[in-house]
């Protein structure tokens, strides 16, 4: 309104000349552009607060997503996901940012026409003709472009995964300077030139757009003066009011043609998120209560039935597992072993119901686990083959571990010296396979829950401590009534087991209860064990 108040004064000078009383024109012109300044700035204030709001909003809906995201879905598309932590948050947010700006200049826009339309109806009409030449061209060329954003979006996340060689095999790329040429030559260089081709593509022809369409609204207004001055005869004084209030109207349409850029590759990343299943639409629901006061839990038996599991990433459909039948009792410690590959880590996803069987189910003492997955899920603690460490120590409710009772555990598994604690974090995860794997441990000690697994944690532990784990720490264990399942290849230790589960090829080909243990394999230190 103001802007359109000094537009009006601007045009009656222009078009009538000074008044009587000059300075009158320059206190008002003035008055009005400090009340152009003040409420410019003001709307700039309030649309950067709405801006932060909304990027604000979406990362938190982004983690939430992430968070509820089954693991089933991101194990098979990390390289995705991952991208899209890195980059579709990124263009993202300028699409939120630019959403409160568009909006801002099509009432600019609507605010225009109206005072244009006061001026001359008629010249209005054909400046909206180009304007509507403009707008269907810009969205002729975004249907055009859409299929390239998404190729570029594509081609970006082979470059990501790329780069992750570089981090993550920066120690075998430093050792063999062949596969560091070879992954810098033959992967990263063609992925970053299609990547710089379809880019280029992209960008020339939103260019294109950009240009054209400044250059229709220059024309717009060539045809406004000719038409208004050869056709409808109108006046001087109307035709240049109607001139300067068309050249006011180019920014704001100059900025939603612009606007294209960041909508066509915020687009492409939102249409991205869909695909990998991480849909930013609805709710962000409080995070799950804690589980405290669900009282006791009573499960005695859990069991797979006719169980079945193919990685969907697999393209063969290849059987990974199954049909299996096992189950796991109550209080006791069981034993999976097998060659590589045999299912034993897709058994313990199965159990833990990270995975979903694609034919039979997961009984709960005879009931199938349709729903609550998360309560089955909070019965497990455990360090898995490819465990991830977190420096905060929590209970099973959530509620940080005391510092004392950190300092204990780290004592009690040879890490007292090397990990301070502060307010339940500690002061250090970088530490040898072995360390961090107590360090693992110590998280289960501190979730304390009903279920302990392990995927093959004492192989990287000494002689002495992998002694340790297996005579102490797993029977101390289950005498607290703990259940425990252990994969390991450990065979001098087998006897300790209630039972051991032997799979070949995903199937359970062996079955050996505690007494034929006892007589396998030959250990001179079995006299020592309790049983
Ligand atoms: N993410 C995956 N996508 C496709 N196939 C997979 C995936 N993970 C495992 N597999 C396949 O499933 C089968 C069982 O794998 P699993 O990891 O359960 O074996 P494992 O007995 O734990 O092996 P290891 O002793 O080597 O850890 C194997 O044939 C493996 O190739």
């Amino acid at each position: 309104a103001c802007t359109m108040a000094l537009l009006s004064h601007i045009n009656e000078l222009a078009a009538n000349g000074l008044p009587a009383i000059r300075t009158a024109a320059l206190w008002v012109g003035a008055g009005w552009l400090l009340a152009v300044l003040a409420t410019g700035a003001m709307s700039q204030f309030i649309l950067a607060r709405l801006g932060g709001d909304l990027v604000a909003q979406l990362r938190l809906v982004l983690s939430r997503r992430f968070i509820d995201l089954e693991y089933e879905k991101l194990a098979n598309e990390k390289h995705a996901i991952f991208g899209s932590l890195i980059e579709d948050v990124a263009s993202i947010a300028p699409l939120v940012l630019v959403a409160p700006l568009l909006a801002y200049n099509l009432l600019l826009v609507a605010l225009y026409a109206g005072y244009l339309a006061s001026v001359s109806s008629p010249l209005l009409c054909i400046l909206a003709l180009f304007l509507c030449a403009t707008v269907a061209a810009s969205l002729a060329l975004e249907r055009f472009l859409r299929r390239r954003f998404d190729a570029l979006r594509e081609a970006n996340e082979k470059v990501f995964e790329y780069f992750r060689y570089l981090s993550e095999g920066k120690k075998e790329l430093a050792l063999n300077s062949a596969r560091a040429r070879h992954v810098a030559d033959q992967l990263i260089r063609p992925a970053i030139g299609r990547s710089r081709r379809l880019m280029i593509q992209v960008h020339t022809g939103l260019g294109f757009n950009e240009a054209w369409s400044s250059a229709v609204i220059y024309a717009s207004v060539f045809v406004v003066v000719y038409v208004g001055y050869a056709t409808l005869a109108l006046p001087q004084a109307t035709i240049m009011r109607f001139v300067i209030g068309a050249l006011f109207l180019s920014g704001p349409v100059a900025f939603i043609v612009s606007a294209a850029r960041q909508v066509g590759v915020g687009t492409a990343s939102l249409r991205h998120l869909q695909r990998v299943g991480l849909d930013l639409g609805g709710e962000v629901e409080p995070s799950a209560p804690g589980h405290e006061s669900e009282g006791r839990d009573t499960w005695s038996n859990m069991a797979l039935r006719d169980v079945t599991y193919a990685y969907p990433g697999d393209e063969d459909g290849r059987i990974a597992l199954g049909p299996i039948d096992m189950e796991i009792r109550r209080g006791e410690l069981l034993f999976i072993v097998g060659g590589n590959g045999s299912g034993k880590s897709t058994l313990l996803l199965l159990l833990a119901s990270l995975l979903t069987p694609r034919t039979g189910e997961l009984l709960i003492d005879g009931v199938p686990l349709d729903r609550d997955k998360q309560r089955h899920r909070r019965r497990f603690t455990g360090v898995f083959g490819d465990f991830f460490l977190f420096p905060h120590v929590l209970d099973a409710a959530g509620r940080t571990l005391s510092d004392e009772r950190i300092r204990n555990l780290l004592a009690s598994l040879g890490l007292g010296s090397q990990v301070r604690v502060e307010q339940g974090e500690l002061s250090k995860l970088t530490l040898s396979t072995g360390q961090r794997k107590r360090l693992a441990l110590l998280q289960c000690y501190a979730e304390d829950r009903d279920i302990f697994f392990f995927d093959e944690w004492a192989a990287d532990q000494d002689v002495h401590f992998r002694d340790y784990f297996y005579r102490t720490l797993l029977p101390d264990l289950k005498a607290q009534g703990k259940t425990v399942v252990a994969i390991t290849h450990d065979d001098r230790y087998f006897g300790l087991a209630d039972r051991v589960l032997k799979l070949e090829a995903g199937r359970v080909v062996s079955e050996w209860p505690a007494e034929v243990i006892d007589r396998y394999p030959a250990d001179p230190a079995r006299s020592s064990l309790q049983r």
